[in-house]
């Protein structure tokens, strides 16, 4: 018995022993690691930290407090500043064009896309274009590319309106039952999530009229995604998150929404199998080809070596594009749909463009002649600029980048290119808050720096989708403007017309965004 206790205790000394020293190494390590980065970021305006240790650490908040915390920054240090999350993460800020070009338009092959930010989202979005990086990133944007054409995008100028008539047709509804007062953000979401699955799996999921297990499943995962990164620290280990209720819950929905898209691409591929077959036995020539949707595109694709895409790469991708295209497109349309609530008259001189397009066309159909409402898409982008749907882009660099001044960022230091910060910067934009869409007047365009609108990010990894967003947006705001006038609604959390902003994976408001909805007499 003495033997097995000194034996036992000697066994407990060894593995506290070992344990306190992996411990104060790591420590040691960590520490060394926060003070190297210190120095080397030591040519960056620091804003006042709390302490050496916490840095800026809970400094930043996720409210409408936080983005007047950016235009602080902003207004202070005019184009970067470094920001330390206690010893663990050291980032530069960037927030003025000539800061964020050379890091966006840095090639692909030096860029990260950091864990920080995109961890969370790999459960559900897989490898796809939106997270991979390197070659693995390069192939995969070859192979998309061709589904964002402009061509491509033609065709779905018909889903665009349909989806837009069905939400118009439920605000008549709603109006006519005395609801006028209608918040934006739970009917565009719907409308956008409507066309997508239209687009991308040529699936009519009649989300806007009843509820859709696979939409619910979407909705379910983004609001996840959010609570994960600002409620509880600890959930940002996996180990700990998929123990809680909440990881529980982003299982179930994330088993729907791979259930789903597994489902579409295997009976597309076995469908396009059967088809070609058909094709190759028969003399006939080959059917009229229905419109083309995105999983058909992808199917088809194949890079320089003839490979296409695996059905699990395929599944990712058109996760990402609804993961991607529905949210943003969203807060876009509605930011526009406010900010020409607030600004009669630009509403009114939307309005009238819109009116002399459709001029003498049976219904009222937007089709391809966009190019023609020049003064409604300087109002959109004036609200791109003024309410960004995303509020950040992060990277990190395999090598050194030299910015202006020549202040160096180190390889590895998370460099959060601030869009919300370059929109609003005074020294580029005069009176930036103000809602002005004279500035996206075509004669203004030289005097415009590069660099200074950038909604959509820059570069090689700019987003894919913004032609297909445009046009989007331009059929909605105009048909909305024709079949209804709006005015500023109450929030009835707020009590008042106030509003609050809510960024989030994408700019919201806090209790919604409210609108009153007036129908118009124009001709159907
Ligand atoms: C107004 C609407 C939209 C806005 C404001 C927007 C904004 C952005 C931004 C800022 C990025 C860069 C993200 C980063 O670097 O981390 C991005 C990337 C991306 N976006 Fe969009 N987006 C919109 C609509 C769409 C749509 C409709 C789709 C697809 C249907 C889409 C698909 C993507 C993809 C796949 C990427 C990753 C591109 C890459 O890394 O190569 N986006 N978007």
């Amino acid at each position: 018995l003495v033997l097995s206790w000194t034996g036992l205790s000697s066994v407990l000394y060894i593995f506290s022993t070992g344990l306190f020293t992996v411990v104060a190494l790591w420590t040691a390590r960590l520490l060394l690691r926060h003070a190297w980065y210190t120095h080397k970021l030591s040519c960056f305006s620091k804003p006042q930290t709390r302490s050496w240790l916490l840095g800026h650490l809970g400094k930043m908040q996720s409210t409408e407090e936080g983005l007047q915390r950016v235009d602080d920054l902003v207004q202070t240090y005019k184009h970067s500043c470094c920001w330390f999350l206690g010893p663990f993460y050291h980032l530069v800020r960037l927030f003025h064009p000539d800061y964020v070009k050379p890091l966006l338009m840095a090639p692909a092959s030096i860029t990260v896309k950091d864990e920080l930010i995109y961890h969370n989202l790999q459960p559900w979005l897989g490898n796809s274009v939106l997270i991979s990086n390197g070659e693995v990133w390069s192939r995969k944007r070859r192979l998309l590319t061709p589904a964002f054409h402009f061509d491509i995008l033609k065709s779905y100028i018909a889903v665009f309106n349909s989806s837009a008539k069905t939400m118009h047709d439920k605000w008549c509804r709603l109006v006519a039952e005395g609801k006028t007062n209608l918040e934006m953000f739970d009917h565009v979401t719907l409308m956008t999530l409507d066309s997508l699955l239209k687009c991308a799996f040529s699936y009519d999921s009649n989300c806007q009229q009843s509820s859709s297990e696979y939409v619910s499943a979407i909705v379910e995962l983004s609001d996840l995604i959010i609570e994960r990164r600002e409620k509880n620290i600890l959930h940002h280990w996996d180990w700990i998150y998929w123990k809680t209720r909440q990881g529980e819950r982003f299982k179930q929905a994330l088993n729907t929404v791979h259930r789903f898209t597994r489902d579409v691409v295997e009976k597309r591929r076995t469908l396009l199998n059967q088809q070609r077959e058909t094709e190759a036995q028969s003399e006939i020539a080959p059917t009229a080809q229905k419109r083309k949707d995105f999983v058909d595109i992808l199917l088809l694709t194949k890079d320089e070596d003839g490979q296409g895409l695996t059905d699990e790469e395929m599944q990712a991708e058109a996760n990402t594009f609804m993961f991607a295209g529905h949210d943003t497109t969203a807060s876009a349309i509605c930011w526009t749909l406010y900010n020409l609530a607030r600004h009669e008259h630009y509403q009114e001189k939307c309005r009238q463009e819109v009116m002399d397009l459709i001029e003498g066309r049976d219904g009222q159909e937007i089709q391809e002649d966009l190019s023609n409402l020049p003064f409604t898409t300087m109002c959109i982008k004036e609200s791109l600029r003024l309410h960004s749907p995303v509020q950040a882009v992060t990277r990190s660099y395999t090598q050194d980048m030299v910015l202006p001044g020549n202040r160096t960022v180190p390889a590895g230091t998370i460099c959060l290119v601030s869009i919300y910060g370059t929109h609003h910067n005074p020294t580029v934009w005069t009176n930036p808050h103000e809602y002005d869409p004279q500035r996206f007047d075509p004669s203004n365009k030289k005097s415009q720096t590069s660099h200074a609108f950038i909604p959509f990010s820059s570069g090689p990894r700019n987003c894919i989708g913004q032609k297909f967003a445009m046009v989007e947006l331009r059929v909605v705001v105009a048909l909305t403007l024709l079949r209804f006038r709006l005015t500023p609604g109450v929030n009835p959390e707020l009590g008042s017309s106030r509003v609050r902003r809510l960024p989030q994976l994408v700019l919201r408001a806090e209790g919604g965004l409210w609108l009153q909805l007036e129908p118009l007499n124009t001709p159907t």
